[in-house]
């Protein structure tokens, strides 16, 4: 059996106070891309086996796609026996959730193949405990995530985006990316209202005025870069741009995939990663 696991960009990201658990609590239009990583799962006799060709994730038992089968395992006492082989070209540490989604991924396979018979209820509070994001990872598509992340209310999908990623060479740490912006003085928030109604009527216009993430400043304070590769986005004819999630891979937004495509081959970044893709 073979799943795609595919990254995501933040069209919003606003943060409403602290939770007494150390979380954040959040409001954000999260929105799926085609960007994906593969996994295949093959039967093995015993145990969690997990091949990757990424030298940037943990290949043991620290990886989101082990946790995910291990937390399985323990919740249904089923006595496991899987290798799974990761294929990633979703950047890491970047603000795609490519952890997360893999681990979602994995559930889903393992459900199946495993023939656990877990409701999307289970399978929504397992990925909860595997990070905030992974919730969403299970519902794709576009949708609105309060809570930690993992409050969920699904939205209609614009029409399919062209999406140019620009990925710095450096990555950033999640934790690390919230703890700055507690240390911030507050700034804007972004009209999530606004953005629902632009993604209602399908206003594009609407939707890149939008775009508004307040990682992006606590990021930006730390990675000057990240402000840098958004203004060259703009120039490039991106109808928006945004930092997406802690960072610091920043999207530009375009009418078509075309228009993104022939944007990409015109920027100069050197060391940057630079991939196009679409909205699903
Ligand atoms: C910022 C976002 C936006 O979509 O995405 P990424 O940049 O990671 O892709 C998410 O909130 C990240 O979700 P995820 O990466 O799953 O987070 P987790 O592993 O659960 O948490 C990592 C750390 O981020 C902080 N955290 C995360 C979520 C949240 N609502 N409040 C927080 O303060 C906590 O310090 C936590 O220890
Ligand atoms: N399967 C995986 N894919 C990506 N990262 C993973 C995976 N398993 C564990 N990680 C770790 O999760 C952390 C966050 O990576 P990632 O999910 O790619 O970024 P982000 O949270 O910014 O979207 C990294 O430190 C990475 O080493």
């Amino acid at each position: 059996m073979k799943l795609k696991a595919h990254a995501k960009i933040n069209l919003t990201l606003g943060i409403k106070g602290l939770r007494p658990d150390g979380y954040h609590e959040v409001e954000m239009v999260m929105q799926s891309v085609e960007l994906h990583d593969c996994l295949e799962f093959s039967p093995i006799p015993e145990g969690i086996e997990i091949i990757t060709d990424s030298p940037d994730i943990p290949p043991g038992s620290d990886n989101l796609v082990h946790r995910a089968a291990a937390l399985l395992m323990e919740y249904t006492g089923h006595p496991g026996g899987i290798r799974i082989a990761l294929k990633k070209n979703i950047p890491v540490a970047a603000g795609l959730a490519g952890g997360s989604t893999d681990a979602a991924a994995a559930l889903k396979g393992l459900n199946e193949i495993w023939e656990l018979k877990l409701t999307k209820a289970e399978l929504f509070r397992l990925g909860e405990k595997l990070g905030a994001d992974v919730p969403f990872c299970l519902l794709g598509g576009t949708a609105l995530a309060r809570g930690k992340g993992e409050e969920l209310i699904p939205l209609p999908s614009p029409k399919a985006l062209g999406v140019l990623l620009v990925k710095p060479t450096f990555g950033v740490s999640t934790a690390e990316a919230y703890r700055k912006y507690d240390e911030l003085p507050p700034g804007p928030q972004p009209d999530t209202d606004g953005m629902l109604g632009a993604l209602r009527t399908g206003d594009w216009d609407g939707l890149c005025a939008g775009l508004r993430n307040v990682l992006e400043r606590a990021t930006a304070a730390m990675h000057p870069e990240v402000p840098e590769i958004k203004k060259l986005l703009l120039e490039s004819g991106a109808g928006g741009a945004l930092m997406s999630g802690s960072g610091p891979t920043v999207f530009g937004l375009f009418a078509d995939f075309p228009g993104a495509r022939e944007a990409a081959s015109g920027l100069e970044l050197p060391g940057c990663g630079i991939l196009v893709t679409r909205t699903i």
